[in-house]
C-alpha cells in the first residue's frame, strides 16, 4: 500500500543538527537575561566619517573597524568607484576565468605589483577566500603546514580544504617552529604558514627569525599581512617589510577589508610559476569575479597608501597615546608596548567585558567584543583598532570613556 507523502515524513524524528550549538545560545541568552545589549545586533544606521557613525540611534566613536587608513570616505577612492559602476555595471556575472575580468580586475593587480613590488598579483573575493585558494592550493595530501596556532580561521580552513598534514606551533615561538621543523621528513612538501600582525592581541611576528628558519629547513614561506598593510615597514607592505625579510617570503595574503578600505583579498608573489594558480585555485575560479566598482575603488586607494606617510606617523602617534593612556588608567593589555593599529583590552572574564563593551557603548565608543573561540587562551578582550583620522582629541575623549566605565564597572 502506497504511504502519503506527510506520513513518510512525520515517519522519523530528525537529528537537530543545530543541537550541538546549544552551550553557545544559552550564553547569550544569560547575557541578554543579565540586560547586556546584544552585541551581534549592532547597526550602523548612518556612518559620518571613518570614526564616527550613528549605531543603535547613538552617536558612536568608531574603534573597533579595520579602517586603519580611513580610506573608506576618501573622495578619490569613491569617485572611481561610482565611474566604473557607470562605466561597467554593477556587477560582473562571472569568474574571473570566464566574464569576470574586467579592466580594473587587471588595475588592481596592477595596483598591487606596484604597491609591494612583486611580479605577480592575484585577486579573491575576499581575504578570506585569499587564504582558504592559496594555501589548500600550494599544500596538499602528503604536505606539512606549519602554522603558529593563534592563525586566523580562514588560514585554518584553507589547511582542512588541503587536506595537508597540519603542525601548530606555540604562538610566536621561534625555537617551536624550529623544533615541528626538524621533525618533518626529509623531502616533503613544507609552508610555514605566518601573520605579520595577530589581530586578537595585535601583537607582531618575530619574521625575521621565523623566515630564516624556514628556509633553513626548505620550506616555503607565506605571510599574511592583513593587519599590516599600509602603514607597517617603510613603503607600508607589512612587517616583512620591517624586519627585512620580503624578499625571503614566498607569498604574501592580503585584503582589501581593512586599510584598502573596501572589499576583497589578493596574494602577491615573485614565484615564476605563479600565474598557474589561476587555474587550479578553486575558491578564485570556481565563484564571481567582485564588481569593477570595487576594484577601481581598491586600485585608488592602494596607489593613495603608496603614498601615505603622514598619516602612518599619524596612526602610529595615536596607537601610542591610546596604548599608554590605558596602561596608566590600569588597564591589562595584550601587549608591553603598541606594536600595531590593535590594541586588546583583557577583560577578567565574558560577563564583566559584555558589560563593560556595554557601558563603553552607552558613552558612545564602539570596540569590538572579542571572544572565545575567536581568542587566544579562552579569553575575553575588547579590541581597540585605530585609524589614521581618529584626531588627537578622539583619542582623549576615548580614554575618559574607558576611564568612566572601567570604574563603573570596578574593572580599575
Ligand atoms: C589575519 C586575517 N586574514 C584574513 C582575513 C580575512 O579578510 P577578509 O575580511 O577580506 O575576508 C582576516 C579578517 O579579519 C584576518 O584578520
Amino acid at each position: 500500500m502506497a504511504t502519503s507523502m506527510t506520513e513518510t515524513l512525520s515517519a522519523a524524528e530528525p537529528v537537530d543538527l543545530l543541537a550541538k550549538f546549544d552551550p553557545i545560545i544559552q550564553t547569550r541568552e544569560q547575557l541578554l537575561a543579565a540586560g547586556v545589549e546584544d552585541p551581534f545586533n549592532l547597526v550602523m544606521e548612518q556612518v559620518l566619517s571613518p570614526t564616527r557613525a550613528i549605531c543603535n540611534g547613538r552617536d558612536t566613536i568608531l574603534l573597533g573597524t579595520y579602517n586603519y587608513m580611513g580610506m573608506t570616505f576618501d573622495p578619490d577612492v569613491i569617485a572611481a568607484g561610482k565611474q566604473a559602476m557607470e562605466d561597467f555595471g554593477a556587477g560582473t556575472t562571472g569568474s574571473r576565468v570566464l566574464n569576470g575580468t574586467f579592466r580594473d580586475h587587471r588595475d588592481v593587480e596592477a595596483a598591487l605589483r606596484d604597491f609591494y613590488d612583486m611580479d605577480h598579483a592575484m585577486v579573491f573575493s575576499t581575504g578570506y577566500q585569499a587564504n582558504l585558494g592559496i594555501i589548500s592550493t600550494l599544500a596538499g595530501k602528503g604536505d606539512y603546514i606549519i602554522l603558529d596556532i593563534d592563525s586566523h580561521a580562514s588560514i585554518y580552513d584553507g589547511c582542512a580544504m588541503g587536506k595537508a598534514e597540519v603542525v601548530p606551533f606555540k604562538h610566536n615561538d621561534v625555537e617551536a617552529l624550529e623544533k615541528r621543523l626538524k621533525r618533518i621528513p626529509e623531502g616533503a612538501g613544507k609552508l610555514v604558514v605566518l601573520e605579520g600582525v595577530y589581530s586578537m592581541m595585535g601583537d607582531v611576528a618575530p619574521l625575521r627569525e621565523m623566515v630564516r628558519i624556514a628556509k633553513e629547513h626548505g620550506a616555503m614561506v607565506l605571510v599574511d599581512e592583513a593587519h599590516s598593510m599600509g602603514f607597517i615597514g617603510e613603503h607600508g607592505r607589512g612587517v616583512a617589510e620591517a624586519q627585512g625579510v620580503i624578499d625571503d617570503v614566498d607569498f604574501i595574503i592580503g585584503t582589501f577589508s581593512k586599510s584598502v578600505g573596501t572589499v576583497g583579498g589578493f596574494c602577491v608573489s615573485n614565484h615564476p610559476k605563479f600565474e598557474v594558480l589561476r587555474l587550479v585555485c578553486r575558491p578564485y575560479v570556481f565563484t564571481a569575479a567582485l564588481p569593477p566598482s570595487v576594484m577601481a575603488s581598491s586600485a585608488t586607494s592602494i596607489r593613495k597608501l603608496m603614498h601615505g606617510g603622514n598619516k602612518r606617523a599619524h596612526l602610529w602617534e595615536n596607537s601610542r597615546t591610546l596604548h599608554k593612556g590605558l596602561r596608566d588608567l590600569g588597564f591589562k593589555l595584550g601587549t608591553d608596548e603598541p606594536q600595531s593599529a590593535i590594541i586588546a583590552v583583557i577583560m577578567p572574564d565574558l560577563e564583566r567585558g559584555a558589560m563593560m563593551w556595554e557601558a563603553l557603548l552607552k558613552e558612545g565608543l564602539y570596540v569590538n567584543l572579542a571572544r572565545p573561540p575567536a581568542t587566544p587562551a579562552g579569553m575575553t578582550l575588547l579590541r581597540c583598532s585605530l585609524c589614521a583620522e581618529h584626531s588627537a582629541e578622539q583619542v582623549q575623549t576615548i580614554l575618559g570613556m574607558f576611564e568612566r566605565a572601567g570604574r563603573a564597572i570596578g574593572i580599575i
